[in-house]
């Protein structure tokens, strides 16, 4: 089974629910509220027959199904694969998992808190994967220097967060997939830490945050708790590919391929 065929269906559900939310909001928005974003340039646009549709609205949801869907499905199967490739860390978990909840159910939002080792296993997954590379562009709106290097008025501005990652003055063994490094640190992914901004930070931070994370920690911790996993005959842990391509987001290379197996 491909792991990115049953993220997408997932996504699917999660991202449709905003869609819907996105086309209610568009449809309960009063008058004056109109009124207010007719003045502030949104646009309009009527079809015979049919309320009006906010374009701008519609938008917005277009541009939050593009953001949310493929980094995080791509996040999830990146986590699998560090999973598969390091069955020490994916027995550990099972182990969190088996303890706080019963084995085979899948988690709740309630239950995230009490597993610090799944978390650690998201942290490190955004360390060394973060799927949108170099965030967002930005663009310089005063000279500036930036550890003794000019920055000019105007320059676009592009931020590393994948060689911060992995960056050996940071991170000890930034390459090998360790959770234990996050267990009982306060770092954290809300752009506070420098070292670990794979949602960005600051005014741009990503709105899609507080929902990526938590349908991370439920999807993965529900595919630990529910199955046991192993790869396809004849692939031993060190074959899968961790080869990464640059579409929308970094991806696998190669889709992920692993058979769950009923607990
Ligand atoms: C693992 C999942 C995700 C990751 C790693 C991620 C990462 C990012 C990053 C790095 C940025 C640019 C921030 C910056 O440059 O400072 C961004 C922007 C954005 N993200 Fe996400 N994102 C994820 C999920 C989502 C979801 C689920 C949604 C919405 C449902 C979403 C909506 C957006 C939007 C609308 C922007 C543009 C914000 C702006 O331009 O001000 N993202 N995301």
């Amino acid at each position: 089974m491909k792991i990115q065929d049953l993220n997408s269906t997932l996504l699917t559900c999660g991202t449709l629910w905003i869609g819907f939310h996105a086309r209610s909001l568009a449809c309960v928005l009063t008058n004056t509220t109109w009124k207010k974003c007719l003045d502030m340039g949104y646009k309009t646009h009527r079809c015979i027959g049919e309320p009006e549709i906010r374009l701008d609205i519609i938008g917005l949801k277009d541009v939050l199904f593009v953001a949310g869907t493929d980094t995080t499905s791509s996040t999830l199967e990146w986590a699998m694969a560090e999973l598969l490739q390091n069955p020490q860390v994916l027995l550990k978990a099972k182990k969190e998992l088996n303890q706080a909840i019963e084995k085979g159910k899948p988690i709740e939002e309630s239950d995230i808190n009490h597993l610090p080792y799944l978390q650690a296993i998201i942290k490190e997954t955004f360390r060394m994967h973060p799927v949108v590379p170099l965030l967002l562009p930005r663009r310089a709106d005063s000279d500036a220097d930036l550890c003794g290097f000019k920055v000019p008025k105007g320059s676009q501005v592009l931020v590393n967060v994948w060689a911060i990652g992995r960056d050996p003055s940071i991170w000890e063994n930034p390459n090998s997939f360790m959770p234990e490094r996050f267990l009982g640190s306060e770092i954290d992914v809300k752009g506070r830490d420098f070292g670990l901004i794979p949602f960005g930070s600051g005014r741009r931070i990503c709105p899609g945050l507080p929902l990526a994370n938590r349908m991370l920690h439920l999807m993965l911790g529900s595919l630990i708790n529910s199955f046991d996993w192993k790869l396809e005959d004849g692939i031993s842990p060190n074959e899968i590919n961790m080869e990464e391509k640059l579409a929308i987001t970094v991806q696998m290379a190669e889709s992920l391929r692993a058979i769950p197996v009923l607990v």
